[in-house]
């Protein structure tokens, strides 16, 4: 048996062309684009990666893009009077700080100076409260969970009495993450660098979400028959080449669908985070006196 290949980047490209035609009806009603501010400080080759294939997206949705590119001898001070000037713009609907920040730099308190109705990369203490509330109105949601559970759905798989395995516990993916899938009624299982017997747990869970950055963690032998195995992990290889969390060639076997890496969450990340730009700029819309 051979598993389904979910492609992440077609439906990432399908999300997109919707986006694009929202944001042209917008831009008809508003007289301008919604406008994506990103900062990135610091020269890490993987942000400046991340950075550039965020500026495209911006390009493919109509999107207006503005970088801040800061050198990594910033100070907090100076990055957090940028936000300030970011968060007073009309023209900006959501502010994205690339992490990691320099070590000097208090990655919570650049966060949570970003006013939250521009937070959209749902990072901000409001859209963490609104998330774990389940009150959708308020802040935005995480774009790597969100495109997760896009593709649990794409999968055909409903979540509801599912027993669902997240690997990895971060505030980015794998906290919220398990939030979002707890609200599909699913039975969640959060594991990390100090559980002990991944394996048993793995092999119980019928949909698996591998976000430790570890290459080669979930193995064929930990893979419940017919199960939906999701792989956020992007780690670089020796010979430069992006890889997974997952042996892909052992899922292929086990599972029933699994994603890719690179070609499946990846894309997704950047597609819902031109969504809750589009979605931040008609909710400022909506507000306007
Ligand atoms: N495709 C995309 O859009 C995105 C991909 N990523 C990728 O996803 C991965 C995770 O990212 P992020 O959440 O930011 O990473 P973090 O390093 O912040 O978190 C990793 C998590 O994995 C856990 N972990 C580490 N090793 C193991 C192990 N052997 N067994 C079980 N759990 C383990 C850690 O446990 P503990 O808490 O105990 O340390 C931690 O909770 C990375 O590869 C990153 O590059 C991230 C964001 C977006
Ligand atoms: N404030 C902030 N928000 C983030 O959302 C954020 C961040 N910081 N820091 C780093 C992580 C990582 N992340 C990715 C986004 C896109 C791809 C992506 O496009 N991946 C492509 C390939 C990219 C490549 O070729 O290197 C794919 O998997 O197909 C990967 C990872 C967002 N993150
Ligand atoms: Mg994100």
């Amino acid at each position: 048996m051979t598993a389904r290949i979910l492609d992440g980047k077609s439906i990432a490209m399908m999300l997109e062309e919707a986006l694009a035609k929202q944001s042209a009806a917008l831009e008809k009603r508003a007289g301008r684009k919604p406008g994506l501010f990103v900062v990135l400080v610091g020269d890490d080759p993987a942000s400046a990666v991340y950075v550039r294939n965020k500026t495209r997206a911006c390009a493919r949705t109509g999107v207006n893009c503005f970088e801040s590119i800061l050198p990594a001898s910033t100070s907090q001070d100076e990055l957090l009077g940028i936000i300030d000037e970011a968060n007073a713009r009309e023209d900006v609907d959501g502010i994205l700080v690339q992490l990691p920040l320099p070590a000097h730099i208090c990655a919570e308190a650049v966060i949570d100076r970003i006013a939250p109705e521009k937070d959209v990369d749902g990072f901000h203490m409001l859209s963490a409260g609104a998330l774990l509330t389940g009150q959708r109105t308020l802040g935005f949601r995480p774009c790597t969970p969100m495109g997760v559970m896009k593709l649990i759905e794409e999968a055909g798989v409903d979540p509801a009495g599912k027993n669902v395995l997240v690997i990895g516990r971060s505030n980015i993916v794998g906290k919220p993450l398990a939030i979002m899938l707890l609200e599909k009624h699913a039975t969640v299982t959060i594991a990390h660098s100090r559980t002990t017997d991944l394996k048993t747990l793995a092999r119980n869970a019928d949909i698996i979400v591998a976000a430790a950055g570890r290459i080669g963690l979930v193995t064929g032998d930990m893979i419940k028959p017919g199960a939906l195995v999701i792989d956020v992990g992007t780690n670089r290889k020796p010979d430069g080449k992006l890889t997974g969390d997952v042996d892909f060639a052992a899922a292929l076997e086990v599972a029933a669908t699994v994603t890719p890496v690179p070609g499946g969450v990846g894309p997704m990340t950047i597609a819902m985070l031109m969504k809750n730009t589009v979605e931040s700029a008609e909710r400022r819309l909506a507000q306007l006196p």
